[in-house]
């Protein structure tokens, strides 16, 4: 898998700013049995973990998000950059690896107790899912995994996560 997926990866140079190498992930959407496979990966891997919602983070934490709560039979729950959502919602800022941003959720985004996997294609500094990670905690949600296509092991993501106590499923390590 680790293999099928760098090979369809697109490094680009110095985007969105320089010194960044961008990891584009937009060749493997175009290979629908990829991401299908990439899809039971996942099941596999979180096969034991009690999941009652999919948290997916904008945008491209949305593409396999989506797929895989379809696949899990539980609800899909969209965490969005500012402005966005339309109905009441909660705010965290954060620092990614190329600028800052802010996120948001509706307030009932999933019932309080609920187990939440938190999605997104890529871990880097792990500031994103930080932050998600904050504002599930705040409407009473628990972090029941996390799961990537891609981490970037240079700049320490996971280490980040550990105090959620989750499991942590990356695809692909560069
Ligand atoms: O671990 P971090 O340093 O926080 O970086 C990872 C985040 O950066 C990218 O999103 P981006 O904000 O570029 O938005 P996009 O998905 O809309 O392209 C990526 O999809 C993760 O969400
Ligand atoms: N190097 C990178 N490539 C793609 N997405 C990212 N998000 C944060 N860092 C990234």
């Amino acid at each position: 898998m680790e293999n099928r997926i760098k090979r369809l990866v697109r490094d680009v140079v110095d985007f969105p700013s320089e010194g960044i190498v961008f990891r584009d992930i937009t060749p493997i959407l175009k290979d629908q049995e990829l991401c299908s496979d990439i899809i039971a990966e996942f099941v596999s891997r979180l096969k034991g973990i009690n999941i009652d919602v999919v948290a997916g983070i904008e945008s491209r934490g949305f593409l396999f998000g989506m797929m895989l709560a379809n696949e899990l039979k539980v609800p899909f729950v969209p965490i969005r950059k500012e402005g966005k959502l339309p109905y009441k919602s909660i705010k965290q800022c954060y620092d990614l690896e190329y600028g800052q941003s802010v996120i948001e959720i509706h307030e009932d985004a999933f019932k309080k107790g609920s187990n939440i996997l938190v999605h997104d294609d890529l871990l880097a500094t792990g500031g994103t899912v930080y932050a998600a990670s904050e504002l599930i905690g705040k409407l009473g949600g628990k972090i029941a995994a996390y799961s990537f296509l891609i981490g970037l092991e240079f700049l320490k993501g996971e280490d980040l996560l550990k105090e959620f106590g989750a499991k942590v499923v990356l695809l692909t390590k560069y």
